[in-house]
């Protein structure tokens, strides 16, 4: 009998079914392997998460303009600074709710929007991923009107750190889990140095700069995130000087160490992908 327009199309079926049986499998096969610190887990509910008083924030921020904000432009290239971006009083405001983020019962998991003392370094630290709560998305969604992100690798996760006024954080790079490009905001009344070293001795220059507190911003990528390591120095003396190598700032300014939050916006690959990028 020869097929009609609507007589069901069995090979057509028998496909899809498979298509979808596959799907099915990759799908549990991802749901078992997800590891179980992922800091998707456990995501605060509402309730948990500290009230927001600045419901009608519109956050108006300054562009970021890539040729007077460059404060290295070669050898590392790359590094931006603003020292006021965010607005005083939204910086204050979110200080506040920032500090009454829920504390995380174990250091075990990585628990999404919670506070965690990290057993190494005694800081705290706090991961927003993929999905925000307003304040968090007012500031990705300045950090894209200020020209920092796109659509093509929009801001998709936070790494918020606690430190005291003699924490630091030891050299790294970002690594390539990221796009290759950290945009870090700075909370409080204090100040830092900010080094970046080369990851191959030689390879590029030492750099230095000083970060405000009080919504100041750095951006930095290419040369910058994967070639040099960043690092802020671990000490018990009120302030850090500056030294020549330092770019936004002269030698011999002092840096006064205070407690201070910074906000660490990256977008994170596997994050596109789950959310469909
Ligand atoms: O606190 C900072 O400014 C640096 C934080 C940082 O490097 C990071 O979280 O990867
Ligand atoms: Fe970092």
């Amino acid at each position: 009998m020869a097929p009609t327009e609507d007589a069901i199309d069995y090979r057509k079926l028998y496909l899809d079914e498979k298509r979808k049986a596959r799907q099915r499998n990759r799908e549990s096969i991802a749901k078992n392997n997800s590891p179980p610190s992922s800091p998707r887990d456990g995501r605060p509910t509402s309730k948990e998460l500290p009230e927001w008083s600045g419901e009608f924030y519109t956050l108006k921020v300054p562009e970021l303009n890539r040729l007077s904000d460059c404060v290295s432009s070669q050898n590392p290239g790359s590094i931006f600074y603003k020292e006021s971006f965010l607005p005083f009083h939204f910086c204050n405001d979110l200080w506040q709710w920032l500090e009454k983020l829920p504390v995380a019962a174990t250091t075990k998991n990585q628990k999404h929007g919670h506070w965690h003392n990290l057993h190494h370094s005694k800081r705290k630290v706090a991961v927003f991923d993929g999905s925000f709560p307003r304040p968090i998305q007012l500031i990705t969604q300045a950090l894209m009107e200020a020209g920092i992100f796109d659509e093509s690798a929009p801001p998709n996760h936070i790494l918020i750190n606690h430190y005291t006024s003699s924490q630091g954080i030891m050299p790294h790079t970002d690594g390539p889990a990221y796009f290759s490009r950290t945009a870090t905001l700075s909370l409080g009344d204090g100040q830092v140095l900010l080094h970046f070293e080369p990851r191959q001795k030689g390879a590029f220059s030492q750099r230095q700069l000083l970060l405000h507190g009080r919504g100041s911003l750095v951006v930095f990528e290419g040369d910058a995130y994967s070639q040099c390591m960043h690092s802020i120095r671990e000490t018990n003396e009120e302030y850090e000087t500056a030294e020549p190598t330092c770019c936004n700032v002269p030698a011999g300014t002092k840096a006064h160490r205070q407690e201070r939050i910074s906000l660490t916006v990256r977008h994170r690959f596997d994050l596109g992908l789950m959310n469909g990028d």
